[in-house]
């Protein structure tokens, strides 16, 4: 290196870079200065998965033979409390840290706990000894009790904290088990609370997954917005299989009985138990678990199964003397089908603390060897069974081969020119020409999935995104580029961003923007027309963005019912066209929550919905004035939001959108 480089680069950095810049963060210090890491993030997701932590804990002890009963209670505050009875967090004092108690050193120190060897839990879902120091590090308040030999125990935390030692208070004659409340920290989460009805589903599904536990759900009726019950019991002697007959709910499928089962693995610790149906229409739905642990991003046991359901159905071809069938492929198999596949094993591995997709390599291999005599027998048992899921699945093959063909043919000049490469969350619409077309971006991988089955499949395409996108106008360039969303928006729509965003080819004629008809759906969609606003603002000024108008209200009155798009359009229909009749009212929780015919004709169908055409005002013909205005509402500077609020509360101003 020249002394000149030497020169300028020493200059071009602020103050000293020397040893002592280098910093060591102590005990939980790191999870409140990098939270991102260990939970995925500071939104509500996040927040949500300090209850998974907890109540995985609980869940272990009960897949593990010590607890039958877990209790999840939401009280105001925002503070949710798990209960189990089971062997209660050790409480005595621990052999390397003789001043604590084992307790307080799972509490408060990063790596603690005992699932590292399988002595105390064969096949647990915790395997980092992170997940309850994390949430005790994350949250303003945190009190554990444990109730051991007849004896209550009990300590209390702050941020992490210990608030004092771990005290005994009193006798516990009837009780056994551990306690964990805690509250987060507003400091780390912002305004997010926890969601009734979320909390409701994963407890409800954590039930599904383990016929040996009886999960109990609480929550202050004031909390609850929606029609989420405030007190439940969940108990589900027939697991997965019951879980997916609710899910199909009657739909019609290529055959009467679903591929449901369990069984242990040979020559190892742990079992698989699976539920899979075909319905005749459906874009699919597959949820995967390890140890109880959700992995939406599937992995290992996904690959096992895949490679059972393929073999399997290829060798019944062979049987009953269908050719192709050597042809198909494990995508034909699944695409489409409803699944659910829960493993338990010993000493899972996963790809991150948040643990999305299970990469356990034996997985692959036991899950093959216990699904596959099972698949076998089920459609030889009844061949007129295995003939219709046969029959089913070669169409399938068919319309892939057919869609080869056509790519062929080429899709799209517009795309075709530049190397097509689509999102993996996309789900395209058929038609090769852009006119016509629309691509919904949906907030949320459920409501995703109902939006897939209620789309027109030949000119509405579907992308999901997860929860809230980043704000780019508080955001650098660089990290806007790193955004996974982002990214999968810009190369969804095909026609770049900023100074390459060419509209000439955008891959659709409309965008439509499609979030829950609530305060965060409200939240998404500014944040996406930020986006839009400042990456892309020609597609706004041709008028290619939209907004979906979902309803928050279903009335029904006489086996008929309407739907309102907000509060004041439902006091406004009861007092006219529902005026005097029994109304039943029943509110909307998010677009997941719809099934699909009512999303078609609500939200989707161009012959019921309506639309919401975004435009830019007459003064906002240049750019330039584009971007000062986004920074100053949405940018880093709170003081511009306030002086703008100041200067425009006069007029409310309307002309933004345009009905
Ligand atoms: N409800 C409970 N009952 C009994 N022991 C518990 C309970 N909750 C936590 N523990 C003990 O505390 C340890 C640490 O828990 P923590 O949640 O920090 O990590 P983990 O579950 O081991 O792993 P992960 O970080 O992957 O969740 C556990 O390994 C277990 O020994």
């Amino acid at each position: 290196m020249s002394e000149d480089l030497f020169a300028s680069s020493a200059s071009a950095t602020s103050g000293n870079y020397d040893a002592s810049s280098i910093e060591v963060l102590e005990g939980l210090e790191p999870v409140r200065r990098r939270p991102g890491m260990y939970i995925g993030g500071t939104d509500e997701r996040a927040l949500h998965h300090l209850a998974s932590e907890v109540l995985d804990n609980a869940m272990d002890e009960a897949v593990a033979g010590h607890a039958t009963r877990i209790e999840v209670t939401l009280e105001p505050g925002n503070r949710l409390t798990i209960v189990d009875n089971g062997r209660g967090i050790p409480v005595g004092m621990h052999p390397k840290f003789p001043d604590k108690s084992a307790l307080e050193v799972i509490l408060t120190t990063l790596h603690s706990g005992g699932k590292f060897s399988d002595k105390a839990y064969a096949t647990s879902g915790g395997l980092h000894g992170v997940g309850v120091s994390v949430v005790n590090a994350l949250s303003v308040e945190t009190v554990v009790e444990v109730a051991l030999n007849r004896e209550l125990f009990r300590q209390s935390f702050s941020k992490g904290h210990p608030q004092g030692p771990l005290q005994k208070i009193g006798a516990a004659p009837n009780r056994r088990g551990t306690s964990v409340s805690f509250v987060p920290d507003t400091e780390i989460f912002g305004a997010h609370h926890f969601k009734p009805a979320r909390l409701y589903r994963l407890a409800r599904s954590k039930a599904y997954l383990f016929a040996g536990v009886e999960i109990r759900w609480k929550c202050a009726p004031e909390l609850i917005s929606d029609d989420t019950p405030a007190e439940a019991v969940f108990q589900f002697p027939g697991g997965l299989a019951d879980h997916l007959a609710e899910q199909i709910a009657g739909r019609e499928c290529a055959t009467k009985d679903f591929f449901s089962g369990t069984q242990d693995f040979a020559g190892a610790v742990g079992r698989a138990e699976w539920a899979i149906a075909w319905p005749l229409w459906s874009d699919g739905s597959y949820s995967w678990y390890a140890n109880t642990i959700p992995t939406p991003d599937g992995g290992t046991h996904e690959a096992g199964l895949r490679t059972a359901l393929v073999k399997g159905i290829r060798a019944f071809g062979e049987l009953v003397g269908v050719k192709k069938a050597k042809d198909i492929t494990a995508d034909d198999v699944m695409t489409g089908c409803e699944l659910m596949l829960s493993v338990f094993i010993r000493d899972p591995q996963f790809q991150s603390q948040t643990k999305d997709r299970l990469t356990s390599p034996e997985a692959a291999r036991l899950v093959e060897a216990a699904v596959r005599d099972h698949f076998d027998h089920f459609l030889t048992d009844n061949m007129d069974r295995g003939k219709a899921l046969l029959s089913y699945v070669v169409d399938r093959m068919d319309e892939r081969l057919a869609r080869k063909a056509e790519k062929e043919v080429k899709r799209k000049t517009a795309t075709s020119a530049r190397k097509l490469r689509l999102p993996g969350k996309l789900t395209d619409c058929s038609a090769d020409d852009p006119a016509g077309t629309e691509i919904f971006i949906v907030e949320g991988d459920s409501a995703g999935g109902s939006a897939k089955q209620a789309r027109d499949r030949k000119t509405q395409a579907i992308l999901p995104i997860r929860g809230k996108i980043l704000n780019v106008a508080s955001a650098t360039a660089q990290k806007i580029l790193a955004n996974q969303e982002i990214a999968d928006i810009i190369q969804a729509l095909g026609c770049g961003a900023r100074k390459d965003c060419n509209p000439d080819t955008l891959r659709y004629e409309r965008i439509v923007i499609m979030t829950d008809a609530d305060v965060d759906g409200a939240h998404i969609a500014t944040l996406l027309m930020t986006f839009f606003f400042q990456e892309m603002p020609e597609l706004v000024k041709r008028g290619h963005l939209f907004l979906a108008q979902p309803p928050l209200y279903r009335l029904t009155s006489g086996g008929k019912s309407v739907y309102a798009r907000d509060d004041a359009h439902k006091d406004a229909l009861l007092a006219t066209t529902l005026k005097g009749k029994k109304v039943d009212v029943s509110r909307f929780k998010g677009l997941g929550e719809m099934n699909p015919a009512q999303l078609r004709e609500t939200t989707m169908d161009p012959k019921t919905r309506s639309l919401i055409r975004i435009v830019l005002p007459m003064e906002f013909e240049d750019q330039a004035a584009v971007r000062d205005l986004v920074d100053r509402l949405m940018g880093n500077n709170p003081a511009h939001r306030f002086a703008f609020i100041q200067e425009n509360a006069a007029e409310v101003d309307e002309d933004m959108i345009d009905a």
